[in-house]
Formats: structure tokens, C-alpha cells, sequence
């Protein structure tokens, strides 16, 4: 789908952005393994999020919704998962699949799972390798690296794992993994990524230890059925929190999103870039603080972003280039070759389709150095890659002229009102 963004005289008004993807999936496979019935509301429904109810439901899991975010899950404890007559399917989901092998790990039986071009492309041996040190039989391309991966597992045992990249899928694989084993099971961290795993635990009375980097889970825990709300997803904020920014007449509100610091590292740079920011913290839900950001018209100024923020942020980075491309001054972003495994290799597509709308970008091994100036239309495309997408459009609104963007269907993978929410914001 072509889609055509024109530059809007104003951004104003107030919304609430879906429910959050990561805690969705959480959500879901928390449930799926849990002794009776979960209900949840506000999941996100959306294209990775149906993926994820896809694979649980191929796995024998009884699933009445999702109807309007409302969802109840039927489970019989991990016990309860079955042979899966077919390949599992995670679609364009990362997250779908590095859980759901963490899950199969500890299952008797055999499975396949896949995905689309994007994840088939994408490294899974930072979750087999692991997982394979625990005792689950992985093969796939390139020695358990690319899907499709086949697994066996079974009875695992315990180990102790230093994680060589913050990624919070891959701890909480090994954390699924190691609920269903006998003794304890450690993961450190290089530096902090999302911790929504461990809050969810937590709130299904599942014991944990944390300390600093460092989280242990004791085995054969059983989860109890639970009830949750999920907040809104910060990341899809993001978008129009950064849009309100650099927009010369614009006032936005978004309500009840997500506010775990661990995900909100885009506020604390867009301050120090001199955004006109309110944050309010209005309650916590299932262990998730929640609230309120007011995000206005600013003057932004360019600065260095790098370090222990860059887990805090990983998903907003297409839309922080979008900010720094029209700060003033230049902006470094450093210590983020995650980038390049994710949706699409995110340095490469941000950088080449950026330039077409006139930004001064140069990519680096793990980031790239933008110089702030003005941006105008062009026929720019999505690779497939919903957040590339959507910093585009977001891009769009603000450049001199028309934009059109190829593919941008894709937005539906996370955000499938992204338009109907602009929509609403400038008219
Ligand atoms: O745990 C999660 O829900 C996610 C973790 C991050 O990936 P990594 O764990 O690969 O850093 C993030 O980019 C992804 O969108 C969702
Ligand atoms: C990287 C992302 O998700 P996933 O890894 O689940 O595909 C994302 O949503 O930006």
C-alpha cells in the first residue's frame, strides 16, 4: 500500500495509543502455561500479537478473543501444551519466537516454528546457544542461527548465562526456560533491558531474586491463573510524542501509555534535547506504572545518545532520527548495532531513506551522526519495517510537500490505528 502524507498545519488533541506489544505477548504466554483461565484487556491486537495467540493456540491452548483487546485464556499448566501437528508460525515476530523457543525448551516434544523473509533473516543463536547449554536440541540454518528452527527439549538443567548483548527477549527465554526446571536458574545482564518479564512474574506470584544485573529464577514454579490490563504501548506513543515536538503548531496528549523506565529512555533524551515534556504518573497496573505525557511544539538541539540508554530506547531510534534530523546541530547515536537485526538492518534503511527527504545522515558500525536541517516530500519506502514506517510518515508531516510511502501496511504489525490516531490529531 502507497500512502500519502502531507504536511498538516497542526498536531492537536488527546489520545490513547493500543496496548503495549511487549506486555501483550507476555500476556499471552504467561497465560498459556498458567493452571486455569487468564483474562486480559487492552492486548494489543495487532500483527505480532496475533502471531503469538497463533503459535499458543497450534500448541493446544484454548482461546476465546481477542474481541475488542478482551481475551481469555484456558491453560493447563506447561503440562497442558501438546505436539504441534504443523510449523509454527511467528510471522514478523522476534518476540514470538525467542519466548516461544524458551517455552518449547522445556517441552518432550518435537516443533518447528518460522517466520516471514524479515525473521528468517534474523539471529537466533543468542537464544539456542543457551538453551542448547541447558540440554533442548536446536538445529536450523546456519548451525540453530536462522529459522526455521527445529527443537526438542525436555529436562533441562539450570545454568548460569552472562548475556552478551541486553536484549530482553533473550533473558526472557532463558527465564521461561528455566521456570520449568529443576533448581536455579541465573541471568545477568550487561546492562539493563525491558523488565516486563520479571514484573509479570512477580505479579503471577512467581518467586524471582534481582539483584542489580543479576535475576535468578528457582525452577518448577507454577503460575496462577491471573487478570491483567494492559497499559498503553509507549513505543507507539513515541511517534506522535515526537511528531508534537518538532511540528511548529502542535499540543498532544496521550493517556494511560506505559511508563516503565525501562522503555522511556525517548523522554529523557527528547528533554535533554529541550522538548517542552510533562510526564505524570498516574497508578501502577499488573506492576507497570502508567500515566499521562503532554508533548508540545520545541526547539530541539542536537545531542549524544549512547551507553546504557540505548536498551531503553532501541525501538524509538527511527523516530529519534527523525527529531535529530530537524534539531539544531548534529546528534551522535552510538552503541546500537542492535539495530541492524531487527525489522530491517535499521541503520542502512533509516539513513537511506531519510537522505531522500533531504537529511544530512552518515551511519556508523553501531549508529549514526545526523545534522539537524529541514526535510521535504518524497516517494520513500517502509522495508517492510512497521517503525521505519511510521517515523516516515512522521517525517511526512512535517517535510515540504507530499511523502509517499511504499509498503506501509506494515504499520499494522504493531500499531494498526496509527492512522485513524493521526487522523484524529489533525483534523
Ligand atoms: O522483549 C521485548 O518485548 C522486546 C525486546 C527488544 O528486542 P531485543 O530483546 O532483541 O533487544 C525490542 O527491540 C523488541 O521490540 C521487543
Ligand atoms: C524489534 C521489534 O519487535 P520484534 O523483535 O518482536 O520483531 C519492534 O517491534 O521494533
Amino acid at each position: 500500500m502507497d500512502l500519502t502524507i502531507k504536511r498538516t498545519p497542526f498536531l492537536r488533541g488527546e489520545f490513547s495509543p493500543p496496548g503495549d506489544k511487549s506486555i501483550s505477548h507476555r500476556a499471552a504466554i504467561f497465560a498459556a502455561l498458567a493452571d486455569g483461565t487468564s483474562e486480559i484487556s487492552n492486548f494489543l491486537e495487532a500483527g505480532d500479537c496475533l502471531s503469538t495467540l497463533r503459535c499458543l493456540q497450534a500448541l493446544g491452548v484454548e482461546i476465546e478473543g481477542p474481541r475488542e483487546g478482551k481475551l481469555k485464556i484456558r491453560a493447563q499448566g506447561p503440562e497442558g501444551l501438546k505436539e504441534p501437528e504443523d510449523v509454527l508460525d511467528a510471522g514478523n515476530s522476534g518476540t514470538t519466537m525467542r519466548f516461544l523457543l524458551g517455552v518449547l525448551a522445556a517441552q518432550p516434544f518435537y516443533s518447528v516454528i518460522t517466520g516471514d523473509h524479515s525473521l528468517r533473516r534474523r539471529p537466533m543463536a543468542r537464544v539456542a546457544e543457551p538453551l542448547r547449554q541447558m540440554g533442548a536440541h536446536i538445529w536450523g540454518r546456519e548451525g540453530g542461527n536462522l529459522a526455521p528452527l527445529s527443537i526438542k527439549g525436555g529436562n533441562l538443567r539450570p545454568i548460569e548465562y552472562n548475556l552478551p548483548v541486553a536484549s530482553a527477549q533473550v533473558k526472557s527465554a532463558l527465564l521461561l526456560a528455566g521456570l520449568h526446571t529443576e533448581g536455579e536458574t541465573v541471568v545477568r545482564e550487561p546492562v539493563p533491558a525491558r523488565d516486563h518479564t520479571e514484573r509479570m512474574l512477580e505479579y503471577c506470584g512467581v518467586k524471582i531474586k534481582k539483584e542489580d544485573l543479576e535475576i535468578t529464577i528457582y525452577g518448577r514454579q507454577r503460575i496462577q491463573p491471573f487478570k491483567i490490563c494492559i497499559p498503553g504501548d509507549f513505543s507507539a506513543a513515541a511517534f506522535f510524542l515526537v511528531a508534537a515536538c518538532i511540528h511548529p503548531r502542535a499540543e498532544v496528549v496521550v493517556r494511560n501509555v506505559g511508563l516503565n523506565p525501562t522503555r522511556t529512555g525517548l523522554l529523557t533524551v527528547l528533554q535533554e534535547m529541550g522538548a517542552e515534556l510533562e510526564v505524570i504518573q498516574e497508578g501502577v497496573s499488573a506492576g507497570e506504572p502508567y500515566g499521562v505525557v503532554r508533548a508540545r511544539s520545541s526547539s530541539l538541539k542536537g545531542t549524544k545518545i549512547g551507553g546504557a540508554l540505548i536498551p531503553r530506547l532501541i525501538d524509538e531510534i527511527p523516530v529519534l532520527a527523525v527529531a535529530a534530523a530537524v534539531a539544531q546541530g548534529s546528534t551522535v547515536i552510538r552503541d546500537a548495532a542492535e539495530l541492524k537485526v531487527k525489522e530491517s538492518d535499521r541503520i542502512t534503511t533509516l539513513a537511506v531513506e531519510l537522505r531522500k527527504m533531504g537529511a544530512k545522515i552518515e551511519t556508523l558500525p553501531d549508529g549514526m551522526v545526523l545534522e539537524g536541517g529541514s526535510l521535504k516530500g518524497a516517494v520513500v519506502d517502509s522495508h517492510g519495517d512497521h517503525r521505519l514506517a511510521m517515523a516516515l510518515a512522521v517525517a511526512g508531516l512535517i517535510a515540504e510537500g507530499e511523502t509517499v510511502i511504499r509498503g506501509a501496511e506494515c504499520m499494522s504489525i504493531s500499531y494498526p490505528g496509527f492512522l485513524a490516531d493521526l487522523e484524529a490529531l489533525t483534523k
